[in-house]
């Protein structure tokens, strides 16, 4: 496998307050499915906003197949699915927003037409094209944001809570859908049976850094659980000595 992001030394955070995220560092490869998972406010929809360049990093680097992200770069290789979906979608119709990124790609004419049917189709949203955005349900917005994202193919996908909101049969769609791309995946999820279904490796953020980094049931045993559910790790639950990389956020440690 090849590597396709490179976070070094990444430092997030917003103006005024202190940074959400310190020293990150991590590596992806071309067609790795990860799921980055912590509790409320841990900084992972900031990550992203990092990551897709639309938050300016506080300190180190972002890279992507090689080459350092500028904020404000967009670039087709990488796609954000918002966690609110109104953050994403403004465009007069679902076919209109679908097509909005691989139109900014350069793509017109039947090319377009084919992949905007293709992402529809997809997410199961073929008879809503002409539908206002605005008019869609919830469910719908959600599928409509990820429609946008993989009309794009870009190389990697950020996700963040693909599946909140969806009702059993499209969550269950959506796995599938996510199981069959190539693309590399980074999700950032409160759904941990999706979770531990589409990603071989999970990272868990808390307390501003990366406490675990590794294969999804070893990170998501019974402490991981815990913090990933925002709960303090006792001591008895801590295996520092069958994973002394982990660093479980503990009672006492917490702001
Ligand atoms: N636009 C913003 N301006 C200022 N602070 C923000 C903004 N967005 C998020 N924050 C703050 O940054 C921190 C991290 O938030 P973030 O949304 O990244 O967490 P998260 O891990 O995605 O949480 P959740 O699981 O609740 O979605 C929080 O303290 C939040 O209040």
């Amino acid at each position: 496998m090849t590597e396709l992001l490179h976070l070094d030394a990444l430092s997030v955070g917003w103006p005024g307050q202190a940074p959400v995220l310190a020293d990150i560092s991590l590596m992806l490869h071309h067609g790795e499915r990860v799921a980055l998972v912590g509790p409320n406010g841990a900084g992972k929809s900031s990550l992203f906003l990092s990551i897709a360049g639309v938050l300016a990093p506080l300190g180190g680097q972002v890279r992507l197949m090689g080459r350092q992200m500028q904020t404000g770069q967009f670039l087709p290789d990488v796609a954000l699915v918002f966690q609110q979906a109104e953050d994403q979608l403004f465009c007069p119709t679902l076919a209109e927003d679908v097509a909005f990124g691989a139109r900014n790609m350069g793509l017109a004419g039947a090319a377009l037409d084919l992949r905007v049917a293709q992402a529809l189709a997809a997410c199961h949203l073929t008879g809503l094209a002409t539908r206002p955005v605005h008019q869609l349900s919830g469910g719908e917005k959600r599928r409509a944001c990820i429609a946008g994202a993989l009309v794009m193919q870009p190389a990697l996908m950020l996700l963040d809570e693909p599946s909140a909101g969806l009702d059993l049969r499209n969550r269950r769609n959506l796995m599938t859908l996510l199981r069959q791309t190539g693309q590399a995946l980074l999700i950032a999820s409160h759904d941990l049976e999706l979770v531990l279904e589409l990603c071989p490796r999970v990272i868990l953020i808390d307390q501003g850094r990366i406490c675990a980094d590794g294969p999804a049931r070893e990170v998501l045993g019974d402490a991981g659980l815990m913090a990933a559910h925002g709960q303090e790790v006792p001591h008895s639950l801590t295996p520092h000595e069958r994973a002394p990389h982990m660093h479980w956020p503990q009672a006492g440690s917490g702001s």
